[in-house]
């Protein structure tokens, strides 16, 4: 794999258009997956095209498309590992059109699963649809791999990974070791590693497990002691994990949590809630959301206190998720469009108590809820995501009234977005200081673990 990673390959594969596969088959669905792999080996997003294909296409039966995003998103969590798995299998490369087919194939296949022949044999089939003369590459490949499945599976490489990632990579991405076992990029893995001597294996690995599901009580509307009887009652296993915070013992299709539509419970990873929790909003102030769309912890700052808040987002196309949050929350907000990095565009000159700067960063806390990130980002844009973020924290300091609070937020786990913003900021800004947070440290990391995601924060105080 390349340095820029996988947005070299995939282009120009021509395939029939998705209307006509059918998401309900298996052959269909690892179709429909490729296409998403496609897209993202083409450089963008996949949930934008998971949902295009999923809006385009006359069957909407969410079993089947959930089938297909779990293939999607498995190959992709997978992608490192896959791309070094062809490398073995097939060291003349592997053709363009068949390429996101494989992955799809062998990633499903990677655990051994009870349908491990209808799996070869659909998949095969994908491929034939795409290129007929391919099918019995892919079929000889795929065979291959099942009986050499033990030696090949991403844990049986720990010990030569961990070797190969103590010293400079050598020689191209696909043929490392460590990005295989690792299953993230190796500027990745040595920036992890270098910046979290100690967490830095935990926190790779739980960047492949499938995300937690938290949810966030409501309690202008409900107690937790009420809120787990009703779970409780639905048959629905949950744990309180914190405040307010449960985890749902199995995740499940958000439509189907009791309570969403009622407006008591809302779907929040519950290192998200410490958001709202550590600005501790109090009745009466003006708080200012700066980065908020699409709303979860506005949300959750209306929930704790009566305030008069402004919710502001530079995107318009996220502006709507915005306001949708909010609605559900029953309380006048004001809801900006704005730059936070040039307030004078849009604030009203009145000083904020507290400020929550939820800025954009490269997401490595949550890559394991969008799996495309690992391969689409570079190491060069977290320097630009630093410098995005130093700019909000300037425009938006002169916005918080003396003795207010500020809580800058990301959800990545580089230091160059975390506490490399924070000293920065606070070496140029005499009036500003770190208030001291749980266990009395300056600034808070969640590693994402098996209760929730990656996150940071670290809440500054401006002197009187
Ligand atoms: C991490 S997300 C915020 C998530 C949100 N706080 C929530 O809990 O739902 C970062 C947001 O910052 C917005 N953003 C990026 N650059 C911005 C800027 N210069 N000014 C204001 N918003 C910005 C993005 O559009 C994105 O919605």
């Amino acid at each position: 794999m390349k340095e820029r990673s996988p947005a070299a390959a995939g282009r120009n594969v021509s395939r029939g258009t998705s209307p006509e596969v059918d998401p309900r088959t298996l052959s269909g669905a690892i179709e429909l997956a490729a296409q998403v792999v496609d897209r993202v080996l083409a450089g963008h997003n996949a949930l934008e095209h998971y949902h295009a294909l999923r809006a385009a296409h006359p069957v909407t039966e969410p079993g089947a498309w959930g089938r297909v995003r779990d293939l999607a998103w498995s190959a992709l969590r997978d992608y490192g590992w896959g791309r070094w798995v062809l490398a073995r299998l097939a060291p003349r490369g592997v053709p363009e059109p068949v390429l996101a087919p494989l992955l799809v194939a062998l990633s499903a296949l990677r655990d051994g699963p009870r349908d491990a022949h209808a799996l070869t044999h659909q998949s095969v089939s994908c491929v034939r649809a795409r290129q007929e003369r391919l099918a019995g590459f892919a079929n000889a490949l795929l065979r291959t791999f099942l009986r050499e499945r033990e030696v090949l599976h991403p844990e049986a490489l720990a010990e030569a990974a961990r070797a190969s990632a103590a010293v400079p990579a050598v020689g191209p991405e696909e043929q490392d070791v460590a990005v295989a076992h690792f299953r993230h990029p190796r500027w990745w893995i040595d920036k992890v590693r270098a910046q979290h001597p100690l967490e830095w294996e935990d926190v790779l690995h739980a960047g492949n497990t499938h995300p937690p599901m938290g949810l966030r009580l409501n309690r202008r509307r409900i107690d937790e002691d009420e809120a787990l009887a009703r779970f409780a009652e639905a048959g629905i296993a949950v744990r309180q994990v914190g405040p307010m915070a449960l985890l749902l013992e199995r995740p499940m299709p958000v439509a189907k949590v009791p309570g969403i539509a009622e407006g008591w419970v809302s779907p929040q990873d519950v290192g998200a809630q410490f958001a709202a929790r550590l600005l501790a909003p109090v009745d009466g102030e003006r708080v200012l959301d700066a980065c908020a769309a699409p709303g979860g912890k506005s949300a959750h700052l209306l929930e704790l206190a009566d305030i008069e808040l402004t919710a502001v987002d530079v995107e318009e196309s996220r502006l709507a998720a915005l306001r949708r949050a909010l609605a559900r929350v029953d309380v006048p907000v004001q809801i900006v469009r704005g730059d936070a990095r040039h307030p004078k565009r849009w604030w009203d000159g009145k000083p904020f108590d507290a400020i929550l700067a939820d800025v954009p960063c490269s997401g490595s806390g949550v890559a394991r809820r969008h799996p495309d990130i690992k391969w689409l980002r570079r190491a060069e844009d977290v320097a630009g995501f630093a410098r995005q973020q130093g700019e909000i924290l300037e425009g938006l300091w002169p916005l918080l009234a003396p003795g207010g609070r500020l809580l800058y937020a990301t959800c990545s786990l580089f230091a160059e977005e975390n506490e490399e913003r924070v000293r920065a900021f606070l070496k140029r800004h005499r009036d500003a200081r770190a208030v001291p947070l749980e266990g009395n440290r300056e600034t808070i990391t969640l590693f994402p673990d098996e209760t929730h995601d990656g996150f940071f924060y670290a809440l500054l105080r401006k002197n009187h």
